[in-house]
C-alpha cells in the first residue's frame, strides 16, 4: 500500500518540479494536452456519427439531407484527426521548453547538494556520497530528460481516457467505471514494480555500482594506463569489474522476479473485466438498444480505456525521473535545504551567485580552545582538547608525524567541520557558522586544485572580488615566484591551464604549486587576514621549498600565516612552530601539542623537534648537500618528520 501511495507523492513531486522550473510553459501545455485529448474525442465521436449516418444516406441517394449530414460527419472526423498531431507538434515543442528549465533546475538542485553547505562532512559520508553519485547517474542516462518530455504525452493519453470514460458511461457507467478501474489497477502495480526496480538501481546498489564503475574507468581511462600495463592487472580488473556488477545486480534481478506476482494478478483482473465488458456490449448491441452509430463509437472508446494502464516506455521513463528526483529530495532535505528551491532558475531572487563581499585584509588572529574532533568514519578523535592562540600577524609552522592531524586542524580552521567541542575564532568570527570569517581565511592544501581553467581564474579564485584586477594577479604571481611562467604561457593570463583544450598547456608540478601559490597570496587583496599553505610545496626540491616558504614569509609579513611542511628547515624561520601529535597525556587519544616555540627555543630545549631536525640536517649533510639547507628529501616523510617526545 505503501508502494502505491508512494507513487502519488512522486507524481506530485514531479509536478511541483515542472511547476517550479517553468510555471508559464506548463500551464500552456496543460492547455495544450486537454485541447488535444478533446480532439481526440470529438473524433471518435464524430466517427460513430459518421458510420451511424451512412445506411440512411445510402438509402436516401446523394444530395439528400442523410447524405448532407455524411458529409457533415466526415469533414468533422477529418478536421479532428488533422488538428490533434498539429496540437501534438505545438505541445512537443513546449515540452521542449520545460524540459531544458527543468534540468536547469535539477542540476541547480545537485549543485545545492555539494556546496550549499560549507563543510565538506556530507561528501565525505560514504552512504550520502553514494546516493549523490547514483542520482548524478541517474540524471546522465537519456530517459531522464525523456521522462520530463514524456510527461505531456502521458497526460495527454490519460486525459482522452476520461474523454472515453465518458462516451462509455453514455451507455453504461458503472460498466465503464469497471473497465477503466481494471487498467488503473493494472497501471498501479505496474508503476509500483518499476519503481522499486529504479529504487533498487539507486538505493540498494549504489555504492557496489559505483566501485563496478569506478575499476571499468581504471580499465579505460588515461590515469591508470601506465601501471595496468606493467603490472598485468588487466585480467585482474575485467574479473573484478564483472563480480562487482553481478554483485551490484543481484538485488534488482531478484526483487524484478519477486514482485512480478502482482502484475500478472491485475492482468488477469483486466483481461476478465474486459470480457465481460464486450460481451455485454454484444448482448445491448444484438438486443437492439445499442445503435450501429453508438457501437462503433462505444467500441472505439472501450479499446481507448487502454489510456488508463501502464504507458510503456513513457511511463518508465518517469518512473526512473521521479525515483532519482525523490532521492535528491531525500538528500537536500537531510542536509536541511528546501526540497524544492524557492525560486525558478534566472528568476531574480534565483540561485545568481551572490558577489562576494570584500572584506577587512589586516591580519587576523586565530584562537582555539580546548578543540576536539572526530571523523564520523572513526571512533577515536583525531584532534582533543588542543588549544593554540595564534596573534594577528605571527608566522607559525605547524610540524607532526604523518596522521598526526595537520591537515584536519587546518580544515577545522576553515570551518570546513564544525568541532565537536570546544571553540574555534579567527578574530571573533566562527569560521563553520560565518561566511565572513571564512573569507578571512586563505589556504592550499597539499592536492590544491589544478583548474583547467584559464590562468587568471587559477590565481584569480583567490581574490574574491578583484578577480579581473590584473595588477593584483601579476602581484600575486610575482609574489609566487612565478613570473617567468607568464612569459611562458602563450596566451598570457588566457591560456588555459590543461593540454586538453586547444591552446591550452599543461604545467610543471612545480609551475602548478607557484600558481596555487600565487592564489593564496592573491586572497589578502580579496580580504583574507590568514594565509595557510598546507604542504602545497612537496614537488619542490628541499631547497626550492625553503626558498620558497622563506620568499612566503617575506611577502607576507605582518599577516598571520601557518605553514605546514615535513621538512623542518623550512620552517626554521617562522617567528612561531608547533608540533602537534599524540601527548603524554593518558586521558587522551587525540592528537594535542607536544611542543611550541621558536626554531632557536626548540633547538635549546633538546626536545623532538631538536632530535629531528639533527638527524634531518645530518642525513641531508651526509648527503653531501649544504648543511645549511638542513633537511633531507631523499628520507621517507616518516623518518624526516617530528616524533612523539
Ligand atoms: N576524511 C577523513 N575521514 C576519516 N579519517 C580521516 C580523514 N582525513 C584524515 N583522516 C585521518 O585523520 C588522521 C589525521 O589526518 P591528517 O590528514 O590531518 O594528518 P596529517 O598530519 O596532515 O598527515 P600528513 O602529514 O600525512 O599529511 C589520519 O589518521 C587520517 O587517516
Amino acid at each position: 500500500m505503501h508502494r502505491y501511495t508512494e507513487t502519488t507523492r512522486r507524481y506530485a513531486l514531479h509536478a511541483r518540479l515542472l511547476w517550479r522550473a517553468a510555471p508559464g510553459h506548463s500551464v500552456l501545455n496543460l492547455f495544450l494536452v486537454l485541447a488535444s485529448a478533446g480532439t481526440v474525442t470529438f473524433g471518435i465521436v464524430a466517427t460513430g456519427h459518421l458510420v451511424g449516418a451512412l445506411p440512411a444516406a445510402v438509402r436516401a441517394g446523394a444530395g439528400s439531407p442523410a447524405a448532407g449530414r455524411v458529409w457533415w460527419w466526415l469533414a468533422a472526423a477529418a478536421a479532428a484527426y488533422a488538428l490533434a498531431p498539429l496540437i501534438n507538434a505545438g505541445q512537443n515543442v513546449v515540452a521542449q521548453v520545460v524540459s531544458a528549465r527543468y534540468l536547469r533546475l535539477v542540476f541547480g538542485m545537485v549543485a545545492d547538494v555539494g556546496t550549499a553547505p560549507y563543510g565538506i562532512g556530507h561528501l565525505e559520508d560514504p552512504e550520502l556520497a553514494g546516493r549523490l553519485d547514483a542520482v548524478k547517474r541517474a540524471m546522465r542516462d537519456w530517459t531522464f530528460v525523456s521522462g520530463v518530455e514524456w510527461t505531456w504525452g502521458l497526460l495527454a493519453t490519460r486525459v482522452t481516457g476520461l474523454g472515453s470514460l465518458i462516451l462509455v458511461a453514455t451507455w453504461n457507467w458503472w460498466a465503464a467505471l469497471l473497465a477503466a478501474g481494471s487498467y488503473v489497477l493494472l497501471a498501479k502495480v505496474f508503476v509500483a514494480w518499476i519503481g522499486t526496480i529504479f529504487d533498487d538501481l539507486l538505493e540498494v546498489t549504489g555504492n557496489q555500482r559505483r566501485q563496478a564503475s569506478y575499476v571499468r574507468d581504471l580499465m579505460t581511462g588515461a590515469p591508470a594506463a601506465k601501471e595496468l600495463r606493467l603490472f598485468g592487472m588487466a585480467d585482474w580488473l575485467v574479473h573484478r569489474y564483472t563480480t562487482a556488477w553481478r554483485d551490484a545486480m543481484t538485488v534488482v534481478w531478484r526483487n524484478r522476479y519477486h514482485n512480478l506476482r502482482p502484475i500478472l494478478g491485475a492482468c488477469a483482473v483486466m483481461l476478465v473485466v474486459n470480457a465481460g465488458v464486450f460481451a455485454l456490449l454484444a448482448r445491448d448491441a444484438s438486443a437492439g438498444t445499442v445503435s450501429l452509430a453508438s457501437l462503433v463509437t462505444l467500441v472505439q472508446a472501450l479499446l481507448a480505456l487502454e489510456a488508463f494502464g501502464p504507458l510503456g516506455d513513457g511511463q518508465s521513463a518517469l518512473a526512473r525521473n521521479t525515483s532519482a528526483t525523490t532521492m535528491l529530495v531525500g538528500l537536500r532535505t537531510r542536509l536541511g535545504l528546501p526540497d524544492v528551491p524557492p525560486h525558478s532558475p534566472g528568476a531574480p531572487g534565483g540561485n545568481e551567485p551572490e558577489p562576494l563581499q570584500s572584506t577587512r585584509s589586516a591580519a587576523a588572529a586565530i584562537d582555539l580552545r580546548e578543540v576536539t574532533f572526530h571523523y564520523p568514519t572513526r571512533d577515536e578523535p583525531t584532534v582533543e582538547r588542543l588549544s593554540l592562540h595564534v596573534p594577528a600577524g605571527q608566522s607559525v609552522a605547524i610540524v607532526g608525524i604523518n596522521g598526526a592531524g595537520k591537515s584536519t586542524l587546518i580544515k577545522l580552521l576553515c570551518g570546513l567541520y564544525p568541532p565537536d567541542a570546544g571553540t574555534i575564532r579567527i578574530d571573533d568570527g566562527d569560521p563553520s557558522a560565518d561566511e565572513a570569517t571564512r573569507n578571512r581565511v586563505a589556504v592550499i592544501f597539499q592536492d590544491f586544485v589544478r583548474y583547467h581553467l584559464p590562468l587568471r581564474d587559477n590565481v584569480g579564485f583567490g581574490a574574491h572580488t578583484r578577480h579581473d584586477d590584473e595588477a593584483v594577479l601579476a602581484r600575486a604571481l610575482e609574489d609566487a615566484g612565478g613570473t617567468s611562467l607568464l612569459d611562458r604561457v602563450e596566451h598570457g593570463w588566457d591560456t588555459v591551464l590543461s593540454a586538453e583544450y586547444a591552446e591550452g598547456t599543461d604545467l610543471s608540478g612545480g609551475q602548478w604549486q607557484r600558481v596555487a601559490l600565487a592564489r593564496a597570496l592573491a586572497a589578502v587583496a580579496g580580504g583574507a587576514g590568514v594565509l595557510v599553505l598546507d604542504e602545497p610545496t612537496a614537488a619542490l626540491d628541499v631547497r626550492a621549498e625553503a626558498a620558497l616558504f622563506d620568499r612566503f614569509l617575506e611577502v607576507t609579513r605582518g599577516m598571520t600565516t601557518l605553514l605546514v611542511s615535513h621538512r623542518l628547515s623550512s620552517v626554521r624561520h617562522a617567528d612561531r612552530i608547533v608540533v602537534i601529535g599524540p601527548t603524554d597525556d593518558p586521558t587522551r587519544t587525540g592528537t594535542g601539542i607536544v611542543e611550541d616555540g621558536s626554531h632557536e627555543e626548540l633547538m635549546a630545549a633538546g626536545g623532538a623537534y631538536a632530535r629531528m631536525f639533527s638527524l634531518q640536517a645530518a642525513r641531508f649533510a651526509a648527503a653531501g648537500a649544504d648543511e645549511t639547507a638542513g633537511a633531507d628529501e631523499t628520507a621517507g616523510p616518516d623518518e624526516t618528520a617530528v616524533e612523539r617526545r
